[in-house]
Formats: structure tokens, sequence, C-alpha cells
């Protein structure tokens, strides 16, 4: 299985997060997260369902405000900025989601259109069809331009879904499971797709994952949120190689059943 090379990225914080705290009544979800993204990095977050890492990211892109803690994103603290610097904060923070999400009535090239019509109001026609063409031929679906999603397979939707984020050119990359519910051949074309926009667009990423093959190749490192903490961060060797019953059964459903 490819293992993605160890490369050093700690050399710009793009995202840091310090004593992260957030409840909802009695249930403390997140009880002092501290968490770093670099420049240009791969990030993988794993953690059993219901650990907080939906909260994390909605937390991240001013969704939902902490109890406590410090979340600062490309130098913002994103609870304390106006809406305003909020909004122009949130084009630079794509957010590619689980089920793709895209607009089931438009055709592939409409999907694409729509985020930049709504944000880059001053692009031309021509401009709006070569970005278009351009992030389509990037996730290697321009052949797909005037098809409906419905038209589209489960793999294709999800790289539509990348391409429509990735249109308006984010510096940082939100991915939310983004092999889930793809067939092991199409899990391996969406990793592969996920580091060649690292590569091309000089994205800094965080990937939220259960699939651990997704991990290991696309992961620069690897973050397990455990009890409401990352207690265990580092390479992918780094988080296994334990005997934390809360880390084994992660790696033997994914590795040995
Ligand atoms: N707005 C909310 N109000 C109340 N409880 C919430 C709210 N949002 C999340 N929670 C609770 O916080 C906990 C963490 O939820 P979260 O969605 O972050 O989990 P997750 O780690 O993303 O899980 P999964 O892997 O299943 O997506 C859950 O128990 C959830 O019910």
């Amino acid at each position: 299985m490819e293992q993605k090379p160890v490369t050093d990225f700690r050399n710009e914080k793009v995202i840091e997060i310090h004593g992260l705290n957030k409840s909802f009544g009695n249930f403390h979800v997140l009880k002092g997260v501290d968490l770093d993204l670099y420049r240009g990095e791969n990030l993988v977050v794993l953690g059993k369902s219901g650990t907080g890492k939906s909260v994390l990211i909605k937390i991240i892109i001013g969704l939902l405000r902490p109890d406590r803690g410090d979340v600062k994103v490309l130098n913002k603290v994103v609870d304390e900025i106006s809406y305003k610097e909020l909004l122009e904060l949130r084009l630079k923070v794509g957010f590619s989601f689980q089920n793709s999400a895209l607009y089931d009535s438009m055709t592939v090239r409409q999907n694409l259109e729509f985020p930049l019509v709504r944000n880059r109001k001053n692009l031309s026609r021509a401009d709006i069809n070569k970005a278009v063409e351009s992030t389509l031929d990037a996730v290697g679906l321009l052949h797909a331009i005037n098809q409906m999603p419905s038209e589209l397979s489960g793999g294709q939707r999800k790289r539509i879904g990348i391409a429509r984020t990735l249109i308006l050119q984010p510096e940082i990359m939100l991915y939310d499971e983004p092999t889930a519910g793809l067939d092991p051949i199409t899990c391996i074309e969406i990793n592969k797709l996920i580091n060649e926009v690292q590569e091309r667009f000089h994205t800094s990423s965080i990937v939220i994952t259960h699939d651990l093959t997704c991990a290991k190749a696309v992961g620069n490192r690897v973050a397990m949120l455990l009890d409401g903490q990352f207690q265990r961060q580092g390479t992918f060797e780094d988080v296994f190689n334990t005997n934390d019953d809360r880390v084994k059964p992660f790696y033997e459903y994914n590795f040995i059943q």
C-alpha cells in the first residue's frame, strides 16, 4: 500500500487551535483541543463516530462558537472577526462535503459556475468559462461538463464536488470523509486526486476520514481525536505504533478484518 513520503512542513501555521473546549448541555465534546495545520501539508484527522470531528470543522469555519480556547485561521481569530471578515475568510477555506452537495437540477458546468458568479462578481464570461474548464480538467472530468450530476458515478460526483470547492482557489481545503461509500479502486483515485490538489494548487488540507488506506496515502501527518483531545499525533506509524486499546481496534478493523 502506498505511503505518503515524510516531508517537514513546520514553518508556517495556517490554522492554530489552542485549548479549544465545546460542550452541548452536559456533553463535553472537545476538552482542550490543540492542533496546528502547516502551510502545504495534508493533515488527516481520525476519530470514532461522535468524537467531535465535525464540531471542530464547524468551529474552524465559524459555524459554531467555542466555549473556550483560540482558533486562528490564516492569522485571524475566528471568534473575534466581523461577519464580513468571516465571509471573506470562508472564501479562502474550501469545504468538500461528504455527500458532494451538488445541485441536481444544474449541469456540471452550472454547478461550477455557481460559486464563481456569486463570489467573483468582476469576472467576464470568458474568465468564468476558462476557470470552469481548467478546474474540471484538473480533476479529470472536462468531458462531463454538460452532464447532469445524476448521470455521474459516486466517484465522479466526489471529483466535481472537489472541483466546485477548488474553483475559488482556496488556501485551505477541508475534506469530510472523501472516500466514504466508494469502492476501493475509486478510493485510490480520490486519494491520488487529493495529493494532486496539494501539489498543483499548493493547498493546506485537513482530511477527516475513517479510511486508514486514505489516511496513509494522503496524510503527511495524522492526528487522532480520543476522549475530546488529540492524544496521538505524528506520522501514520507514530500514531498506530501503540498498544492503546482505543487505537488498536481502529487499525484492526481497517486492515485485519
Ligand atoms: N448542534 C449540536 N447540538 C447538540 N449536540 C451536537 C451538536 N452538534 C454536534 N453535537 C454532538 O456532538 C457530538 C460530536 O458530533 P460530531 O458530528 O462532531 O461527530 P463526528 O466525530 O463528526 O462523528 P461522525 O464520524 O459520525 O461524523 C455528537 O454526540 C453530536 O450529537
